[in-house]
C-alpha cells in the first residue's frame, strides 16, 4: 500500500452502490405516464362549446392539469436511478497517519445575537472543535454579520470552557459533542460521575453569564478591561454599520493555546467583516468569500466545511469519513463538494411542519447526487477550496500534488500583523471591480446562494457527492412555527425561481455540462414558486364551480374516471410506500401533505408574485434569517404537534379563506344535489362526485384550520380579525356565482 495514491493501493476509501433496481419504479411510472395522458386527452376532448359557463373553468383545469403533468415528469429524473455512497474510514488512518492528513477550515455563519442566541452560536463552534482530527490542523472561523459584541464575548468563553470541554469529550468518548446538546440528553444515560457534574455545572455557569450580558444589553467594564478585542466596539458599532474586526482568539505560538491536559487547541478566528449602510453586503454569500479570504490569510486549509451557526456536529468522526472522499487518489481528484442532508434536532415525532422531508433527504437528493451533482444546500458541505475559488476542473489537475504542497502554514506575522492584514481582506472595497460573487467564491444576487453556487461550480466540470450517513452527521434548529417555516419557503422558492429565470437556467448554463437528467432535477426546486398556479387554481376553481353544480370531472360511474382514479390512488400510495420506506409514521406523510398545500397555495404564490416584482427592476433581494427561539408556549404547542398559526398576516389570511372557500363550496354543493329529486339527484351526485371529493380532501386537510379559527383559544390560534376577512373573502366568489 503506498499513501496518497489511489491507483497502487488495493483498498479504496470509498465505494459507490447501485441502489434497488428500479426496474418496478419505471414500470409503475409508464403507467401513470399513461394514465395521464389519457387525462389529458379526455380533457381536450370533451372541452365545452363556447357559451357553456363551464367552458373558462374547464380551460383552467386542462392547463393545470398539463402543468402537473410536466412538473411530474421532471420529478422522475430524482427516482430513476439511486446511487449511494459508503466511505471507509477505518482504511484512512491506514494509508495516511495523523501528520499526512490535510488542514481542514470550519465556517460558521451567525447573523444576529436575538434570533440566534449566542449561546446557541457557540455550542455549534465547540461542537466543531471538538471533532475527532488533530487539533493543530483545525481551524474554526466564526462571522458575525451582527458585528455583536455578545456573540464576541461569547466565543470568548468558549475558547476558555473548550480547555475543559475537549478533554473531557476525549476522556468519555462524549457524543454528541455539541455542550448544549450533549447535557439535554436524558442524564440517566450517563454515568453521573463527579467530573460530569463538574462539567456541567461549568458549562451552566457559563451559560448563565453570556445569559445574563447579553440581557443587561451591554458588556460590563470588568469583562471589557480583561480583552481588549473589546475596544472594537468603543466608537458606535451597529449591525449595519461599523469597521472590518478580525480577532484570533486561539491561535499563533502561544502557551495560553493548550487545554488543560496540554494539548493543543484549534485554532479559533472571530471575524465581522465591514458593513456600511449604502454598501450592498451580499447577505450570507458575502460572509462566506470574507471568510474564504481571512482563512487563506491565516490557514489556507486546502478543504472547508460550512455550516448555519444552529448546525452543531453530532458525529465527531464526520471529518475523517468524508476525507474519505476526497483523499481517494485519482477518483477523488473531480470532487468539488460533498454535501450531507439537512437533518434537526427539534423534530416532533410526526414531523408538524414537514420538515425535515425525508423523501427528499433519502431519495430525491440521492438521485441528483447520483447524476454527479448532489446539491449544494448551504450548510454541511465540505467543499475543496479551490474549486469554491472559481477554479476549473481539468483533467491535469492534481488534487494529491496540491495536497502534499499544503503544510502548516508556519507564517511568520504575528498575531496582530495577521489581524491587520485579514482586516483589509473583508473591508467594504475589497471586492470592488473583483471577480467575487461572480466568478470566485459563493454568487451574490440570490437569496438561495447555496444553490446557485453548487451549480457554478458543477458547470466548471466539477462533480459533488451527496453523502446521507446512518448517524446524522449535523443537526439543526427546524422553524418551531408556521409563519416561521412558510417564510423560508418563501426565500427558498423565491431564490431558486428567480435562478431558472436567470442566466444560470439549467436547462441554458448547464447544457453540456451537467446531465439532461441533472438539469430536470434541478428545475424540481427551482420550480416550486410557479408550481403555486396550478395548485391555487386547484384549491379554488372546483370548489366554486361546484356550488354552481358546474361539472369538471367524469361522471363517477364512465369509464373516463378511470385515469383520474388511478393516477390519484397510485400516486398517493407509492408516495406514502416511500414515505413509511424512509422512516415517516402515517400521520406525518398526512401533516407533509398539508404543508405542501399550505406552501403551493401561500408561500410559493408569494415567492411567484414578488419574483416578478423582481425581475421588473421594482426591488431588491432580501433575506429573513429563519428564527431559532421562539417563547415558552409555543414550545410547548409545537411539542404537543399543535400548529401555531398565531399571526394575522397576509398568508394565514390566505389559507384560513381557501379552507372556508371549500368547506362553503362542499357544503353547498352537496346541499344544491341533495335537495334535488330522486332522478335528478343521482344524476348530479353521479357528475359531482369527484369534484366534491376533491374539495372534501382540501377540508380534511384544513381540519386544524378550522379548529384555529373557531375553536382555539390559545395564543397560537387564528386571531378573529383573519376568521373575519376569510369569511368574506371565502364568500364573495358564492355569492357572486352561485345564484
Ligand atoms: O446576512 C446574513 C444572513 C444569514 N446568515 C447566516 O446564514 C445562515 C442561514 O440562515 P437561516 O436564516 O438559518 O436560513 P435557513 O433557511 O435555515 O438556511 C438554509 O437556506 C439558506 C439559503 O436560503 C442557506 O444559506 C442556508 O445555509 C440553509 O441552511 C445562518 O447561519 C445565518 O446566520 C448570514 O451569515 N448573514
Ligand atoms: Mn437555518
Amino acid at each position: 500500500m503506498q499513501n496518497g495514491d489511489g491507483e497502487t493501493t488495493p483498498y479504496s476509501l470509498f465505494e459507490t452502490r447501485e441502489g434497488w433496481r428500479r426496474g418496478g419504479y419505471r414500470a409503475f411510472a409508464a403507467t401513470v405516464m399513461a394514465g395521464i395522458a389519457v387525462i389529458w386527452g379526455y380533457r381536450a376532448a370533451e372541452i365545452p362549446a363556447a357559451g357553456d359557463p363551464g367552458r373558462w373553468p374547464w380551460i383552467g383545469i386542462f392547463i393545470s392539469e398539463i402543468l402537473f403533468g410536466l412538473y411530474w415528469i421532471l420529478t422522475l429524473s430524482l427516482r430513476w436511478r439511486l446511487t449511494y455512497n459508503f466511505p471507509f474510514k477505518d482504511q484512512l488512518s491506514l494509508r495516511y497517519n495523523d501528520n499526512q492528513l490535510p488542514n481542514v477550515d470550519i465556517f460558521v455563519c451567525t447573523a444576529d445575537p436575538i434570533i440566534e442566541p449566542p449561546v446557541l452560536v457557540i455550542s455549534t463552534v465547540l461542537s466543531a472543535m471538538a471533532y475527532d482530527y488533530p487539533p493543530e490542523k483545525l481551524a474554526i472561523y466564526l462571522s458575525d454579520d451582527g458585528g455583536s459584541e455578545f456573540t464576541f464575548y461569547a466565543l470568548i468563553e468558549a475558547s476558555n470552557f473548550s480547555k475543559h470541554w475537549l478533554p473531557f469529550c476525549r476522556k468519555f468518548k462524549v457524543e454528541p459533542r455539541s455542550p448544549e446538546a450533549y447535557f439535554s440528553l436524558d442524564s440517566a444515560l450517563h454515568n453521573c460521575s463527579q467530573e460530569w457534574i463538574d462539567m456541567k455545572k461549568l458549562f451552566d455557569e457559563m451559560k448563565e453569564r453570556i445569559n445574563s450580558v447579553v440581557e443587561m444589553g451591554r458588556v460590563p467594564k470588568e469583562i471589557r478591561d480583561q480583552n481588549k478585542g473589546f475596544s472594537e466596539w468603543d466608537n458606535g458599532v451597529t449591525k449595519q454599520n461599523h469597521q472590518s474586526i478580525v480577532k484570533i482568539i486561539i491561535g499563533g505560538k502561544n502557551h495560553d493555546n493548550v487545554d488543560i491536559d496540554g494539548c493543543v487547541l484549534p485554532k479559533l478566528v472571530y471575524m465581522a467583516r465591514e458593513k456600511r449602510p449604502q454598501q450592498p453586503h451580499h447577505f450570507k454569500a458575502g460572509a462566506m468569500n470574507a471568510l474564504i479570504r481571512v482563512s487563506s490569510e491565516i490557514t489556507n486549509a486546502p478543504f472547508i466545511l460550512n455550516l448555519d451557526c444552529d448546525m452543531y456536529s453530532n458525529n465527531q468522526d464526520t471529518i475523517k469519513e468524508l476525507l474519505c472522499f476526497f483523499l481517494d487518489g485519482k477518483r477523488s481528484q473531480d470532487i468539488a463538494f460533498v454535501q450531507f442532508p439537512q437533518d434537526f434536532d427539534n423534530i416532533t415525532k410526526n414531523k408538524l411542519y414537514g420538515l425535515p422531508d425525508q423523501v427528499i433527504n433519502e431519495i430525491e437528493l440521492t438521485g441528483l447526487g447520483s447524476y454527479g451533482t448532489a446539491l449544494y444546500c448551504g450548510t454541511g458541505c465540505f467543499h475543496r477550496r479551490e474549486a469554491l475559488c472559481g477554479k476549473k476542473y481539468s483533467e491535469d489537475f492534481n488534487g494529491s500534488v496540491h495536497l502534499d504542497a499544503q503544510t502548516n502554514k508556519e507564517d511568520p506575522k504575528t498575531i496582530n500583523e495577521l489581524e491587520e492584514a485579514c482586516k483589509l481582506l473583508v473591508d467594504c472595497n475589497f471586492e470592488n471591480g473583483s471577480q467575487w460573487g461572480k466568478e470566485m467564491g459563493l454568487v451574490y444576487g440570490c437569496p438561495v446562494e447555496d444553490i446557485v453556487t453548487g451549480l457554478t461550480i458543477q458547470c466548471r466540470g466539477w462533480r459533488s457527492v451527496y453523502y446521507n450517513p446512518k448517524k446524522r452527521a449535523f443537526l439543526g434548529v427546524a422553524p418551531i412555527s408556521l409563519d416561521v417555516s412558510l417564510v423560508q419557503f418563501k426565500r427558498w422558492s423565491e431564490g431558486m425561481f428567480q435562478i431558472f429565470l436567470s442566466k444560470y437556467c439549467p436547462f441554458i448554463y448547464g447544457h453540456g455540462k451537467i446531465k439532461f437528467g441533472a438539469q430536470m432535477g434541478y428545475c424540481v426546486y427551482l420550480l416550486w414558486a410557479p408550481l403555486s398556479l396550478p395548485a391555487l387554481y386547484y384549491t379554488t376553481v372546483p370548489a366554486i364551480c361546484l356550488l354552481r353544480g358546474i361539472p369538471l370531472f367524469p361522471e363517477v360511474t364512465s369509464l373516463w374516471a378511470i385515469p383520474f382514479a388511478y393516477v390519484f390512488v397510485t400516486k398517493t400510495c407509492w408516495s406514502i410506500v416511500e414515505s413509511i420506506t424512509c422512516g415517516s409514521t402515517l400521520k406525518a406523510w398526512w401533516n407533509l401533505q398539508r404543508m405542501l398545500l399550505f406552501r403551493r397555495t401561500t408561500a410559493f404564490f408569494f415567492s411567484f408574485i414578488d419574483t416578478i416584482i423582481k425581475q421588473l427592476g421594482l426591488s431588491q433581494t432580501k433575506f429573513a434569517v429563519t428564527a431559532k427561539v421562539a417563547a415558552e408556549d409555543v414550545s410547548k404547542r409545537y411539542e404537543q404537534e399543535i400548529i401555531e398559526f398565531g399571526s394575522s398576516d397576509i398568508m394565514s389570511t390566505m389559507i384560513a379563506t381557501l379552507a372556508m372557500l371549500n368547506l362553503f363550496g362542499f357544503l353547498l354543493g352537496i346541499k344544491n344535489v341533495a335537495a334535488l329529486d330522486l332522478e335528478p339527484f343521482y344524476k348530479g351526485l353521479n357528475k359531482l362526485i369527484l369534484q366534491a371529493l376533491v374539495c372534501g380532501l382540501i377540508v380534511m386537510a384544513n381540519l386544524p384550520t378550522y379548529e384555529a379559527l373557531f375553536v382555539r383559544k390559545d395564543k397560537g390560534r387564528l386571531p378573529a380579525s383573519v376568521l373575519f376577512r376569510s369569511v368574506v373573502l371565502a364568500l364573495l366568489p358564492c355569492l357572486l356565482f352561485a345564484y
